[in-house]
């Protein structure tokens, strides 16, 4: 995915002003930044949920986003859900999905409506949603929201594939813990992005902004 120069206003409020990206294929990217920072509005732009004041997003292959808000219907079961994403993706089978599903032990749930289901296995519906069509470009916001220690954990043994099967993978949030985890990190900060640096080395490193 190649971003450059993106602009984006809210009224006459400038939100982004000139983001420069480039996500290349096997890369886990992450983007922290302070609450309000534009974190979530360059992720609507990236997936193509929002158009840009100024600027261009190109990319290739499938693209897979999770947004930061859960987008599940609470009337509808996680089996339900996994059939309206089979045909809405075009897929022909649900293996990929219960690979994935079996990666963050969302297992036993199928019969289960959306609106009864904690926080945490909500949010891995969401991911198991935003993955199950193998994207080549994943963005996620704010993606272990609510996950547990081991299914934070298991969250980035399952990013640790995708990187191994050249996908490009992009993570936002306010802190990015475990920074060793990421090839690349930035900051968005004043509309721009800027090089991240780590407080410390190796696993468990965490970034401030
Ligand atoms: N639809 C909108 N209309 C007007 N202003 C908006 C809209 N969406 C976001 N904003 C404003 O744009 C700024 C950036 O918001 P955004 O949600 O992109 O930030 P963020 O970095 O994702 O924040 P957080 O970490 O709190 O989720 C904020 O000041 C927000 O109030």
């Amino acid at each position: 995915m190649h971003v450059r120069n993106v602009h984006h206003s809210y009224g006459r409020r400038p939100v982004l002003r000139g983001i420069d990206l480039t996500l290349r294929p096997g890369t886990v990217a992450g983007i922290v930044g302070e609450n309000g920072a534009g974190k979530t509005t360059l992720l609507r732009i990236l997936s193509g949920e929002l158009a840009p004041d100024r600027g261009t997003v190109v990319h290739t292959g499938r693209l897979g986003y999770c947004p930061q808000h859960v987008m599940l219907n609470d009337a509808l079961t996680v089996r339900q859900h996994l059939d309206f994403f089979e045909a809405a993706y075009g897929l022909g089978d649900l293996d990929r999905a219960r690979d994935i599903m079996g990666s963050l032990r969302l297992t036993g749930y199928d019969d289960e409506r959306a609106g009864v289901l904690s926080g945490g296995t909500r949010q891995k519906l969401n991911l198991t949603l935003a993955l199950m069509h193998d994207p080549h470009v994943l963005l996620l916001d704010e993606p272990y929201q609510g996950f547990d220690w081991d299914t934070y954990r298991r969250f980035w043994d399952l990013t640790g594939a995708l990187r191994a099967s050249g996908r490009s993978v992009l993570v936002v949030s306010h802190l990015a813990h475990d920074a060793a985890r990421l090839d690349e990190l930035w900051r968005l900060h004043d509309g721009l992005l800027h090089a991240g640096t780590a407080a410390g080395t190796g696993p468990g490193a965490e970034v401030r902004t």
